[in-house]
């Protein structure tokens, strides 16, 4: 195991940021730290990174036990959210800061710098000044700034955080191409839950200061473990009582068993390729539902029809 964090208990005072959390990180995998905002993730990649403290537990690096070491002795590299750029430095001398205050020597780090310039695709901005460079640029910037001394570990702190959508989206299938190529481990905090879904090999999904589910992107969509993680990572509605996805909601224009439920639409929302419904059941529950504008179009499906709802089977519930 490349991280591993046992029992961990952090608190500011009275308040528990961390409760007893224990994560394991395989080397190589690429994890995220998934959750609402105050949960405790930051907290937890500070541990692991060593700018925090644990009251009590341990954290291991690559079989070393890193709980009393000091962040620069635990080979960790990290970018936070508002990374420190240094203003008056070059694109290509911010990547060789690491490796110049190490000593290296001039012909490596210039290769080095050249090489990760490549992969992040700076190469061409290497005499910029970071003023010079899109919010994603720079970001991309620090990351060969944090992987230019080759850490075991990679830690980011809601690294596309403070960008808009669209470079988010090229960011993230970005970081999982490098991800691919260097396989370093790494973690990444985020409270977006598709940016968590489409990126990691594993997502860790904290709450309150405690882990409520660890695994694969699929597992916790298919098989979340409480009420909690199946809201957290997409949407539900309520249908007789239990959750369910929106998208899993079958409607038809007339019942198909005893358990079907009976309502009106009360309105429709198309979006794109997709229409969302609001059904008013007669038990008094809003439901929601998605499904495709085709399927919407050949059940004639309008405000005020009288519809009946299932769960589609196999459907996940909670
Ligand atoms: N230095 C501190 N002193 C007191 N309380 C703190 C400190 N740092 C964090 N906290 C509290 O600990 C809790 C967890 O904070 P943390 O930053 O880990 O959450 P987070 O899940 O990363 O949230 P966000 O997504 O908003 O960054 C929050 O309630 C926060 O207010």
């Amino acid at each position: 195991m490349s991280i591993e964090v046992n029992n961990v208990t952090k608190k500011y005072g009275d308040f528990v940021a961390l409760d007893d959390v224990s994560v394991k990180i395989p080397t190589g995998q690429l994890t995220a730290l998934l959750g609402p905002s105050g949960g405790g993730k930051s907290t937890l990649l500070r541990v692991i990174a060593g700018l925090d403290s644990a009251d009590t537990g341990a954290v291991t690096i690559e079989g070393t036990d890193a709980t009393k070491l000091p962040p620069q002795k635990r080979n960790v590299g990290f970018v936070f959210q508002h990374y420190a750029v240094f203003k008056h430095m070059s694109v290509a001398k911010n990547v060789a800061f690491g490796l110049e205050i190490r000593h290296r020597p001039k012909a490596e780090i210039k290769q080095r710098v050249g090489e990760l310039l490549e992969l992040v695709h700076l190469s061409q901005f290497a005499h910029r000044m970071p003023s010079q460079l899109s919010g994603g640029q720079r970001q991309r910037m620090a990351l060969a700034r944090a992987l230019a001394v080759e850490p075991k570990v990679l830690l980011l702190d809601e690294p596309f955080g403070a960008l808009d959508a669209k470079v988010r989206k090229e960011l993230r299938d970005w970081l999982r191409r490098l991800h691919d190529e260097v396989h370093v481990t790494t973690v990444f905090v985020t409270h977006d839950q598709e940016e968590a879904l489409e990126v990691a090999d594993e997502i860790v999904v904290i709450n309150q200061g405690r882990v409520e589910q660890i695994g694969a992107p699929d597992t916790l969509y298919d098989a979340p473990a409480n009420d909690f993680v199946m809201s957290f990572l997409g949407d539900v509605t309520r249908l007789g009582g239990v959750l369910v996805r929106p998208h899993d909601v079958e409607v038809r224009t007339s019942p198909v068993s005893a358990e079907s439920v009976e309502g009106t639409i009360s309105r429709v929302l198309r979006v794109g390729f997709e229409v969302r419904l609001t059904v008013l059941t007669d038990a008094g529950e809003e439901v929601a539902v998605e499904m495709t504008r085709t399927h919407a179009r050949s059940l004639g499906l309008e405000e005020g029809v009288t519809v009946w709802l299932n769960a589609a089977p196999g459907a996940t519930t909670v």
